[in-house]
Protein backbone atom coordinates (compact mmCIF):
# COMPACT_ATOMS: atom_id res chain seq x y z
CA UNK A 1 0.00 0.00 0.00
CA UNK A 2 1.38 3.47 -0.49
CA UNK A 3 3.56 5.02 1.64
CA UNK A 4 2.16 8.47 1.57
CA UNK A 5 -0.87 7.50 3.36
CA UNK A 6 1.15 5.21 6.39
CA UNK A 7 0.30 5.64 9.60
CA UNK A 8 3.08 6.12 12.30
CA UNK A 9 2.38 5.18 16.12
CA UNK A 10 4.60 7.49 18.15
CA UNK A 11 7.17 4.72 18.57
CA UNK A 12 7.58 4.27 15.27
CA UNK A 13 7.99 7.51 14.58
CA UNK A 14 10.75 8.10 16.89
CA UNK A 15 12.43 4.86 15.04
CA UNK A 16 12.15 6.88 11.83
CA UNK A 17 13.35 9.75 13.71
CA UNK A 18 16.70 7.79 15.14
CA UNK A 19 17.33 6.49 11.37
CA UNK A 20 17.20 10.08 9.64
CA UNK A 21 19.48 11.52 11.90
CA UNK A 22 21.53 7.96 11.61
CA UNK A 23 21.70 8.53 8.18
CA UNK A 24 23.26 12.30 8.53
CA UNK A 25 20.64 14.82 8.89
CA UNK A 26 21.40 16.44 12.20
CA UNK A 27 18.35 16.46 14.83
CA UNK A 28 18.66 19.85 15.50
CA UNK A 29 17.54 20.60 11.76
CA UNK A 30 14.80 18.14 11.89
CA UNK A 31 13.71 20.11 15.25
CA UNK A 32 14.10 23.91 13.19
CA UNK A 33 12.27 22.52 10.06
CA UNK A 34 9.34 21.67 12.19
CA UNK A 35 9.03 24.61 14.35
CA UNK A 36 9.14 26.49 11.25
CA UNK A 37 6.74 24.56 9.70
CA UNK A 38 4.54 25.21 12.62
CA UNK A 39 5.23 29.44 12.53
CA UNK A 40 4.58 29.14 8.45
CA UNK A 41 1.24 27.99 9.17
CA UNK A 42 0.75 30.26 11.89
CA UNK A 43 1.41 33.13 9.24
CA UNK A 44 -0.64 31.27 6.50
CA UNK A 45 -3.69 31.63 9.10
CA UNK A 46 -3.43 34.59 11.67
CA UNK A 47 -2.89 38.25 11.29
CA UNK A 48 0.16 38.92 13.97
CA UNK A 49 -1.11 39.07 17.12
CA UNK A 50 0.25 38.14 20.84
CA UNK A 51 1.41 34.62 21.22
CA UNK A 52 1.83 32.62 24.14
CA UNK A 53 4.23 29.30 23.59
CA UNK A 54 3.74 26.72 26.09
CA UNK A 55 6.93 24.19 25.86
CA UNK A 56 7.45 20.85 27.59
CA UNK A 57 10.54 19.49 28.29
CA UNK A 58 11.43 17.21 25.76
CA UNK A 59 11.89 17.43 22.02
CA UNK A 60 7.95 18.75 21.59
CA UNK A 61 8.85 21.52 23.65
CA UNK A 62 12.25 22.26 21.71
CA UNK A 63 9.74 22.59 18.20
CA UNK A 64 8.30 25.51 21.04
CA UNK A 65 10.99 26.99 21.10
CA UNK A 66 11.43 26.75 17.30
CA UNK A 67 8.23 28.71 16.81
CA UNK A 68 8.73 31.38 19.30
CA UNK A 69 12.11 32.52 17.56
CA UNK A 70 10.68 31.94 13.99
CA UNK A 71 7.61 34.40 15.10
CA UNK A 72 9.28 36.71 17.26
CA UNK A 73 11.67 37.18 14.14
CA UNK A 74 8.77 37.97 12.02
CA UNK A 75 7.65 40.62 14.70
CA UNK A 76 5.20 38.71 16.65
CA UNK A 77 4.79 39.64 20.37
CA UNK A 78 5.94 36.24 21.59
CA UNK A 79 5.51 34.80 25.94
CA UNK A 80 6.92 31.44 26.08
CA UNK A 81 6.30 29.74 29.01
CA UNK A 82 8.14 25.86 30.47
CA UNK A 83 6.63 23.39 31.95
CA UNK A 84 10.21 22.52 34.18
CA UNK A 85 13.94 24.13 34.31
CA UNK A 86 15.54 25.39 31.27
CA UNK A 87 18.54 24.00 32.95
CA UNK A 88 16.82 20.61 32.99
CA UNK A 89 16.51 20.45 28.71
CA UNK A 90 18.50 17.79 26.98
CA UNK A 91 19.81 17.60 23.62
CA UNK A 92 18.31 19.39 20.50
CA UNK A 93 15.69 20.68 23.05
CA UNK A 94 18.10 22.86 24.95
CA UNK A 95 19.84 23.92 21.84
CA UNK A 96 17.12 25.30 20.67
CA UNK A 97 16.42 27.08 23.96
CA UNK A 98 20.02 28.24 23.80
CA UNK A 99 19.02 30.20 20.67
CA UNK A 100 16.20 32.09 22.44
CA UNK A 101 16.78 35.05 23.78
CA UNK A 102 13.89 36.56 25.13
CA UNK A 103 12.38 35.72 28.92
CA UNK A 104 11.57 32.32 29.60
CA UNK A 105 8.31 32.39 32.29
CA UNK A 106 7.19 29.61 34.55
CA UNK A 107 4.08 27.81 33.11
CA UNK A 108 1.06 29.01 34.48
CA UNK A 109 -2.08 30.60 33.19
CA UNK A 110 -0.45 34.33 34.04
CA UNK A 111 1.93 33.42 30.47
CA UNK A 112 -2.05 33.47 28.80
CA UNK A 113 -2.59 37.01 29.81
CA UNK A 114 -3.22 39.34 26.91
CA UNK A 115 -2.35 36.40 24.38
CA UNK A 116 -4.59 36.15 21.26
CA UNK A 117 -3.14 32.62 20.07
CA UNK A 118 -1.33 29.97 22.08
CA UNK A 119 1.30 27.42 20.69
CA UNK A 120 0.91 23.84 22.66
CA UNK A 121 4.22 22.62 22.54
CA UNK A 122 3.97 20.89 26.13
CA UNK A 123 3.55 16.84 25.25
CA UNK A 124 3.93 15.23 22.00
CA UNK A 125 4.68 11.98 20.83
CA UNK A 126 6.59 11.01 24.22
CA UNK A 127 3.81 11.27 26.51
CA UNK A 128 4.49 8.32 28.70
CA UNK A 129 1.34 9.10 31.32
CA UNK A 130 -1.37 10.73 31.90
CA UNK A 131 -1.05 14.60 31.86
CA UNK A 132 0.00 16.28 35.58
CA UNK A 133 -2.84 18.26 37.02
CA UNK A 134 -1.20 21.76 36.68
CA UNK A 135 -0.77 21.18 33.08
CA UNK A 136 -4.16 19.23 32.16
CA UNK A 137 -5.74 22.72 34.37
CA UNK A 138 -3.39 24.83 32.24
CA UNK A 139 -4.80 23.49 29.27
CA UNK A 140 -8.50 23.57 30.62
CA UNK A 141 -8.07 27.24 31.37
CA UNK A 142 -7.12 27.70 27.85
CA UNK A 143 -10.13 26.29 26.94
CA UNK A 144 -12.04 28.13 29.27
CA UNK A 145 -10.87 31.26 27.89
CA UNK A 146 -11.29 30.24 24.17
CA UNK A 147 -8.36 30.69 22.90
CA UNK A 148 -7.15 30.30 19.78
CA UNK A 149 -4.51 26.67 19.82
CA UNK A 150 -2.32 25.57 17.25
CA UNK A 151 -0.90 22.17 18.68
CA UNK A 152 2.61 21.02 17.71
CA UNK A 153 2.76 17.56 16.33
CA UNK A 154 -0.30 16.81 18.73
CA UNK A 155 -2.44 18.64 20.93
CA UNK A 156 -0.58 17.50 24.23
CA UNK A 157 -2.71 14.94 26.39
CA UNK A 158 -3.51 13.03 22.77
CA UNK A 159 -1.94 9.81 22.50
CA UNK A 160 -0.79 9.31 19.09
CA UNK A 161 -1.47 5.78 19.00
CA UNK A 162 -4.87 5.27 19.77
CA UNK A 163 -6.66 8.79 19.10
CA UNK A 164 -7.39 8.57 23.15
CA UNK A 165 -6.93 11.77 25.33
CA UNK A 166 -7.08 12.90 29.21
CA UNK A 167 -6.46 16.34 29.79
CA UNK A 168 -6.00 17.50 26.23
CA UNK A 169 -7.60 21.19 24.76
CA UNK A 170 -9.17 21.52 21.83
CA UNK A 171 -6.91 23.20 18.88
CA UNK A 172 -7.88 25.11 15.59
CA UNK A 173 -5.10 23.96 13.75
CA UNK A 174 -2.07 20.51 14.16
CA UNK A 175 1.08 20.85 12.10
CA UNK A 176 2.59 16.92 12.48
CA UNK A 177 5.74 15.75 10.35
CA UNK A 178 6.30 13.38 8.11
CA UNK A 179 3.56 11.37 8.68
CA UNK A 180 -0.04 11.04 10.61
CA UNK A 181 -0.61 8.79 13.43
CA UNK A 182 -3.94 6.97 13.83
CA UNK A 183 -4.67 9.10 16.64
CA UNK A 184 -5.14 12.28 14.67
CA UNK A 185 -7.79 10.12 12.66
CA UNK A 186 -9.19 8.43 15.34
CA UNK A 187 -11.90 10.25 17.42
CA UNK A 188 -11.59 11.89 20.07
CA UNK A 189 -8.24 12.39 18.15
CA UNK A 190 -9.38 13.61 15.49
CA UNK A 191 -11.63 16.46 16.56
CA UNK A 192 -9.28 17.53 19.42
CA UNK A 193 -7.03 18.34 16.57
CA UNK A 194 -8.68 20.55 13.89
CA UNK A 195 -7.45 21.05 10.77
CA UNK A 196 -4.45 18.96 10.77
CA UNK A 197 -1.59 20.22 8.57
CA UNK A 198 1.42 17.56 7.79
CA UNK A 199 4.78 19.18 7.11
CA UNK A 200 7.41 17.54 4.86
CA UNK A 201 10.91 17.89 7.24
CA UNK A 202 12.93 15.65 5.52
CA UNK A 203 12.20 12.62 7.52
CA UNK A 204 13.88 9.49 5.41
CA UNK A 205 10.67 7.08 3.95
CA UNK A 206 13.41 4.69 3.43
CA UNK A 207 13.10 3.82 7.30
CA UNK A 208 9.62 2.96 6.87
CA UNK A 209 10.63 -0.13 4.95
CA UNK A 210 12.28 -1.73 8.14
CA UNK A 211 9.17 -0.60 10.05
CA UNK A 212 6.85 -3.29 8.19
CA UNK A 213 3.76 -0.34 8.49
CA UNK A 214 0.13 -2.26 8.39
CA UNK A 215 -1.80 0.83 8.77
CA UNK A 216 -2.58 3.55 6.93
CA UNK A 217 -5.19 6.17 5.81
CA UNK A 218 -7.75 4.76 3.85
CA UNK A 219 -7.43 6.35 0.87
CA UNK A 220 -8.08 5.42 -2.99
CA UNK A 221 -3.86 5.01 -2.92
CA UNK A 222 -4.60 1.88 -0.64
CA UNK A 223 -6.71 -0.15 -3.06
CA UNK A 224 -7.22 1.75 -6.23
CA UNK A 225 -5.22 -1.17 -7.98
CA UNK A 226 -7.74 -3.45 -6.63
CA UNK A 227 -10.64 -2.06 -8.22
CA UNK A 228 -12.81 -4.27 -10.71
CA UNK A 229 -11.66 -3.28 -14.08
CA UNK A 230 -13.98 -3.43 -17.35
CA UNK A 231 -12.84 -4.77 -19.94
CA UNK A 232 -14.03 -3.63 -23.10
CA UNK A 233 -15.62 -7.19 -24.16
CA UNK A 234 -16.86 -7.37 -20.76
CA UNK A 235 -20.72 -9.70 -20.23
CA UNK A 236 -22.45 -9.22 -17.26
CA UNK A 237 -21.71 -12.37 -16.26
CA UNK A 238 -17.85 -11.33 -15.82
CA UNK A 239 -18.91 -8.57 -13.69
CA UNK A 240 -20.37 -10.71 -10.75
CA UNK A 241 -23.16 -11.58 -9.84
CA UNK A 242 -24.24 -10.97 -6.05
CA UNK A 243 -27.39 -12.32 -4.23
CA UNK A 244 -28.65 -10.49 -1.28
CA UNK A 245 -30.68 -12.04 1.10
CA UNK A 246 -34.03 -9.78 1.81
CA UNK A 247 -35.54 -9.47 4.78
CA UNK A 248 -39.30 -9.46 5.33
CA UNK A 249 -41.62 -7.96 6.77
CA UNK A 250 -38.23 -5.28 6.65
CA UNK A 251 -37.68 -4.99 3.24
CA UNK A 252 -35.89 -1.41 2.76
CA UNK A 253 -32.77 -2.57 4.02
CA UNK A 254 -32.41 -5.13 2.16
CA UNK A 255 -33.75 -3.19 -1.03
CA UNK A 256 -30.97 -0.55 -0.04
CA UNK A 257 -28.47 -2.95 -0.12
CA UNK A 258 -29.17 -4.57 -3.64
CA UNK A 259 -29.23 -0.77 -5.34
CA UNK A 260 -25.94 0.03 -3.83
CA UNK A 261 -24.57 -3.67 -4.65
CA UNK A 262 -25.50 -2.88 -8.18
CA UNK A 263 -24.48 0.41 -8.61
CA UNK A 264 -21.09 -1.00 -7.14
CA UNK A 265 -20.74 -2.27 -10.63
CA UNK A 266 -21.96 -6.20 -10.21
CA UNK A 267 -23.45 -7.05 -13.39
CA UNK A 268 -26.06 -9.30 -11.67
CA UNK A 269 -28.06 -9.07 -8.53
CA UNK A 270 -30.08 -11.26 -7.12
CA UNK A 271 -32.50 -10.51 -3.64
CA UNK A 272 -33.96 -13.78 -2.58
CA UNK A 273 -36.25 -12.93 0.31
CA UNK A 274 -39.36 -14.74 1.94
CA UNK A 275 -42.40 -15.18 -0.41
CA UNK A 276 -44.78 -13.31 1.35
CA UNK A 277 -41.92 -10.29 0.46
CA UNK A 278 -41.93 -11.42 -3.10
CA UNK A 279 -44.28 -8.89 -4.55
CA UNK A 280 -43.02 -5.63 -2.37
CA UNK A 281 -39.72 -6.29 -3.23
CA UNK A 282 -40.47 -7.03 -7.30
CA UNK A 283 -42.59 -3.89 -7.49
CA UNK A 284 -39.20 -2.17 -5.85
CA UNK A 285 -37.26 -2.97 -8.89
CA UNK A 286 -36.50 -3.01 -12.01
CA UNK A 287 -33.00 -4.06 -12.94
CA UNK A 288 -32.28 -6.47 -10.10
CA UNK A 289 -33.60 -10.62 -10.25
CA UNK A 290 -35.88 -10.82 -7.11
CA UNK A 291 -36.49 -14.58 -6.02
CA UNK A 292 -38.75 -16.17 -3.27
CA UNK A 293 -36.73 -18.34 -0.82
CA UNK A 294 -38.90 -20.25 1.27
CA UNK A 295 -36.03 -21.53 3.99
CA UNK A 296 -32.71 -22.89 4.68
CA UNK A 297 -33.14 -25.96 2.34
CA UNK A 298 -34.20 -23.65 -0.68
CA UNK A 299 -31.19 -21.25 0.10
CA UNK A 300 -28.61 -24.38 -0.06
CA UNK A 301 -30.66 -25.23 -3.86
CA UNK A 302 -29.82 -21.68 -4.74
CA UNK A 303 -26.50 -21.72 -3.60
CA UNK A 304 -25.43 -25.12 -6.02
CA UNK A 305 -25.20 -21.63 -8.83
CA UNK A 306 -21.93 -21.06 -8.64
CA UNK A 307 -22.53 -18.03 -10.29
CA UNK A 308 -22.72 -16.41 -7.75
CA UNK A 309 -20.06 -14.73 -6.51
CA UNK A 310 -20.71 -12.70 -3.73
CA UNK A 311 -22.73 -13.41 -0.69
CA UNK A 312 -25.27 -10.87 1.84
CA UNK A 313 -26.76 -11.18 4.96
CA UNK A 314 -27.74 -8.90 7.97
CA UNK A 315 -29.91 -5.84 6.69
CA UNK A 316 -33.91 -6.34 7.83
CA UNK A 317 -32.68 -10.00 8.51
CA UNK A 318 -33.94 -10.16 11.92
CA UNK A 319 -31.89 -12.17 15.18
CA UNK A 320 -33.28 -14.75 15.42
CA UNK A 321 -32.35 -18.82 14.70
CA UNK A 322 -33.63 -18.23 10.97
CA UNK A 323 -30.77 -15.91 10.38
CA UNK A 324 -28.29 -17.81 12.07
CA UNK A 325 -29.24 -20.77 10.48
CA UNK A 326 -28.92 -19.25 7.00
CA UNK A 327 -26.13 -17.29 7.90
CA UNK A 328 -24.14 -20.43 8.62
CA UNK A 329 -25.42 -21.96 5.09
CA UNK A 330 -24.24 -18.86 3.37
CA UNK A 331 -20.37 -19.56 4.97
CA UNK A 332 -20.88 -23.10 4.18
CA UNK A 333 -21.06 -21.94 0.73
CA UNK A 334 -17.22 -20.48 1.57
CA UNK A 335 -17.59 -17.85 -1.21
CA UNK A 336 -16.71 -13.99 -0.37
CA UNK A 337 -19.54 -13.23 2.33
CA UNK A 338 -21.03 -9.94 3.69
CA UNK A 339 -22.62 -10.53 7.50
CA UNK A 340 -23.78 -7.23 8.61
CA UNK A 341 -26.34 -6.02 11.07
CA UNK A 342 -29.12 -8.78 12.87
CA UNK A 343 -26.22 -11.50 10.97
CA UNK A 344 -24.09 -10.42 13.50
CA UNK A 345 -26.80 -10.05 16.43
CA UNK A 346 -27.99 -13.47 15.94
CA UNK A 347 -24.78 -14.86 17.16
CA UNK A 348 -24.53 -12.52 20.45
CA UNK A 349 -24.40 -15.84 22.51
CA UNK A 350 -22.47 -17.79 20.14
CA UNK A 351 -19.71 -16.05 18.69
CA UNK A 352 -17.73 -18.91 18.91
CA UNK A 353 -19.70 -20.71 16.25
CA UNK A 354 -19.92 -17.91 13.97
CA UNK A 355 -15.85 -17.69 13.88
CA UNK A 356 -15.79 -21.58 13.38
CA UNK A 357 -17.76 -20.97 10.06
CA UNK A 358 -15.75 -18.23 8.38
CA UNK A 359 -13.07 -19.99 5.96
CA UNK A 360 -13.77 -17.92 2.55
CA UNK A 361 -13.18 -14.81 2.39
CA UNK A 362 -16.11 -12.64 4.65
CA UNK A 363 -16.36 -9.14 5.93
CA UNK A 364 -18.32 -8.61 9.24
CA UNK A 365 -19.67 -4.46 9.47
CA UNK A 366 -20.83 -3.88 12.97
CA UNK A 367 -21.46 -1.03 14.26
CA UNK A 368 -20.04 -0.68 18.27
CA UNK A 369 -22.95 -2.15 19.82
CA UNK A 370 -23.37 -5.25 17.45
CA UNK A 371 -19.13 -5.29 17.66
CA UNK A 372 -19.88 -5.32 21.97
CA UNK A 373 -22.09 -8.74 21.15
CA UNK A 374 -19.40 -10.36 19.36
CA UNK A 375 -16.41 -9.74 21.02
CA UNK A 376 -14.60 -9.52 24.21
CA UNK A 377 -12.09 -6.81 23.15
CA UNK A 378 -10.66 -3.81 24.89
CA UNK A 379 -8.69 -0.75 24.18
CA UNK A 380 -8.64 1.93 21.54
CA UNK A 381 -10.74 0.89 18.23
CA UNK A 382 -7.85 0.11 15.64
CA UNK A 383 -6.04 -1.93 18.47
CA UNK A 384 -10.41 -3.66 19.02
CA UNK A 385 -10.17 -4.36 15.27
CA UNK A 386 -7.47 -5.59 14.88
CA UNK A 387 -8.41 -8.19 17.48
CA UNK A 388 -11.02 -8.86 16.41
CA UNK A 389 -10.25 -9.59 12.70
CA UNK A 390 -7.65 -11.92 13.91
CA UNK A 391 -9.82 -13.66 15.75
CA UNK A 392 -12.69 -13.93 13.46
CA UNK A 393 -10.23 -14.85 10.32
CA UNK A 394 -12.73 -12.53 8.94
CA UNK A 395 -12.22 -8.73 7.38
CA UNK A 396 -13.85 -6.02 10.37
CA UNK A 397 -15.63 -2.79 9.18
CA UNK A 398 -15.65 -1.52 12.70
CA UNK A 399 -18.35 1.56 11.86
CA UNK A 400 -18.24 4.73 13.18
CA UNK A 401 -16.85 8.56 12.50
CA UNK A 402 -13.81 7.17 12.16
CA UNK A 403 -14.40 3.35 11.01
CA UNK A 404 -11.58 1.01 10.77
CA UNK A 405 -11.71 -1.78 8.66
CA UNK A 406 -8.94 -4.25 9.43
CA UNK A 407 -7.89 -8.08 8.12
CA UNK A 408 -6.78 -11.14 9.52
CA UNK A 409 -3.29 -10.89 8.77
CA UNK A 410 -2.60 -7.22 10.58
CA UNK A 411 -3.49 -4.75 8.18
CA UNK A 412 -5.54 -1.78 8.99
CA UNK A 413 -6.96 1.62 7.45
CA UNK A 414 -8.70 4.37 8.96
CA UNK A 415 -11.40 5.90 7.40
CA UNK A 416 -11.89 10.12 7.93
CA UNK A 417 -13.63 10.85 4.61
CA UNK A 418 -17.24 10.26 5.70
CA UNK A 419 -19.55 13.07 6.51
CA UNK A 420 -21.29 12.88 9.55
CA UNK A 421 -24.86 13.66 7.45
CA UNK A 422 -23.95 9.82 7.58
CA UNK A 423 -25.38 8.99 10.91
CA UNK A 424 -28.83 8.55 9.93
CA UNK A 425 -30.87 5.14 9.25
CA UNK A 426 -30.31 2.80 6.58
CA UNK A 427 -26.99 3.93 5.73
CA UNK A 428 -25.58 0.90 7.14
CA UNK A 429 -27.49 -1.22 4.62
CA UNK A 430 -25.85 0.92 1.53
CA UNK A 431 -22.22 0.35 3.01
CA UNK A 432 -23.00 -3.51 3.17
CA UNK A 433 -24.37 -3.50 -0.33
CA UNK A 434 -21.61 -1.50 -1.65
CA UNK A 435 -18.66 -4.25 -0.12
CA UNK A 436 -20.87 -7.23 -1.69
CA UNK A 437 -21.15 -5.26 -4.98
CA UNK A 438 -17.22 -5.23 -5.32
CA UNK A 439 -16.87 -8.44 -3.40
CA UNK A 440 -18.75 -10.33 -6.32
CA UNK A 441 -16.78 -8.33 -8.69
CA UNK A 442 -13.48 -10.52 -7.56
CA UNK A 443 -12.14 -7.57 -5.39
CA UNK A 444 -10.42 -9.02 -2.28
CA UNK A 445 -12.04 -8.83 0.68
CA UNK A 446 -9.89 -6.26 3.06
CA UNK A 447 -9.35 -3.94 -0.51
CA UNK A 448 -13.49 -4.16 -0.84
CA UNK A 449 -14.20 -3.68 2.36
CA UNK A 450 -11.65 -0.27 2.80
CA UNK A 451 -12.93 0.89 -0.80
CA UNK A 452 -16.66 0.46 0.04
CA UNK A 453 -16.11 2.81 2.93
CA UNK A 454 -14.36 5.25 0.99
CA UNK A 455 -16.77 5.07 -1.46
CA UNK A 456 -20.04 5.52 0.88
CA UNK A 457 -18.44 8.18 2.63
CA UNK A 458 -17.36 9.85 -1.06
CA UNK A 459 -21.39 9.36 -2.08
CA UNK A 460 -22.54 11.03 0.93
CA UNK A 461 -20.07 14.02 0.58
CA UNK A 462 -21.88 14.47 -3.11
CA UNK A 463 -25.21 14.66 -1.93
CA UNK A 464 -24.22 17.52 1.21
CA UNK A 465 -27.18 18.24 3.61
CA UNK A 466 -30.49 16.49 3.96
CA UNK A 467 -29.07 13.08 3.02
CA UNK A 468 -31.39 10.12 3.78
CA UNK A 469 -30.25 6.11 3.00
CA UNK A 470 -31.87 6.06 -0.16
CA UNK A 471 -30.48 9.31 -1.91
CA UNK A 472 -26.76 7.22 -1.36
CA UNK A 473 -26.69 3.85 -3.61
CA UNK A 474 -27.53 6.64 -7.04
CA UNK A 475 -24.56 8.83 -5.38
CA UNK A 476 -22.00 5.66 -5.94
CA UNK A 477 -21.62 6.70 -9.26
CA UNK A 478 -20.28 9.87 -8.48
CA UNK A 479 -18.20 8.45 -5.83
CA UNK A 480 -16.79 6.12 -8.24
CA UNK A 481 -16.04 8.88 -11.35
CA UNK A 482 -14.11 10.59 -8.63
CA UNK A 483 -11.93 7.40 -8.51
CA UNK A 484 -10.37 9.32 -11.95
CA UNK A 485 -10.88 6.73 -13.95
CA UNK A 486 -13.92 4.79 -15.48
CA UNK A 487 -13.83 1.75 -13.11
CA UNK A 488 -16.41 -0.67 -11.71
N1 LIG B 1 9.96 12.63 14.55
C1 LIG B 1 9.68 13.84 14.27
O1 LIG B 1 8.89 14.03 13.43
C2 LIG B 1 10.28 14.91 15.02
C3 LIG B 1 9.70 15.24 16.19
N2 LIG B 1 10.08 16.24 16.94
C4 LIG B 1 9.28 16.58 18.07
O2 LIG B 1 9.65 15.74 19.12
C5 LIG B 1 8.50 15.30 19.80
C6 LIG B 1 8.79 14.06 20.57
O3 LIG B 1 9.72 14.40 21.53
P1 LIG B 1 10.00 13.55 22.86
O4 LIG B 1 11.09 14.22 23.55
O5 LIG B 1 10.16 12.14 22.49
O6 LIG B 1 8.63 13.65 23.64
P2 LIG B 1 7.84 14.87 24.33
O7 LIG B 1 8.31 16.17 23.89
O8 LIG B 1 6.42 14.58 24.19
O9 LIG B 1 8.19 14.82 25.89
C7 LIG B 1 8.77 13.74 26.52
C8 LIG B 1 9.36 14.23 27.83
O10 LIG B 1 8.37 14.47 28.77
C9 LIG B 1 8.45 13.50 29.83
N3 LIG B 1 7.07 13.13 30.11
C10 LIG B 1 6.34 12.26 29.41
N4 LIG B 1 5.09 12.23 29.89
C11 LIG B 1 5.04 13.12 30.90
C12 LIG B 1 4.01 13.56 31.77
N5 LIG B 1 2.77 13.07 31.69
N6 LIG B 1 4.30 14.51 32.67
C13 LIG B 1 5.52 15.02 32.78
N7 LIG B 1 6.55 14.63 31.96
C14 LIG B 1 6.30 13.70 31.04
C15 LIG B 1 9.32 12.43 29.31
O11 LIG B 1 9.97 11.76 30.32
C16 LIG B 1 10.25 13.22 28.41
O12 LIG B 1 11.23 13.88 29.16
C17 LIG B 1 7.50 15.16 18.71
O13 LIG B 1 6.20 15.13 19.22
C18 LIG B 1 7.80 16.37 17.86
O14 LIG B 1 7.09 17.49 18.34
C19 LIG B 1 11.37 16.88 16.56
O15 LIG B 1 11.51 18.12 17.02
C20 LIG B 1 11.55 16.92 15.05
C21 LIG B 1 11.46 15.61 14.49
K1 LIG C 1 1.76 19.30 21.67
Amino acid sequence: MALATALLTPAEMGEVDRRTIAGGTAGALLMERAGAAVAAEIGRRWTRRPVAVLCGPGNNGGDGFVVARRLAAEGWPVRLALLGERAALRGDAAHHAALWLQPVEPLGPAALDGAGLVVDALFGAGLSRPLDAPVAGLLAEVGRRRLAVVAVDVPSGLDGATGLASGAVAADLTVTFGWLKPGHLLQPGRDLCGETVLADIGLDPAALDALGVKTWANDPASWRVALPRLASGTHKYMRGHALVLGGWPMSGAGRLAARAAARAGAGLVTVAVPPAGHGTYAAAFESQIVRPLADAHALDALLADRRFTGLLLGPGAGAGGTTRVMALRLLAAERPCVLDADALTAFADAPAELFAAIRAPTVLTPHAGEFARLFKTSGDKLTQARAAAAESGAVLVLKGGDTVVAAPDGRAVINANAPPTLATGGTGDVLAGLIVGLLAQGMPAFEAAAAGVWLHGAAAATFGPGLIASDLPDRIPVALRRLGRSRA
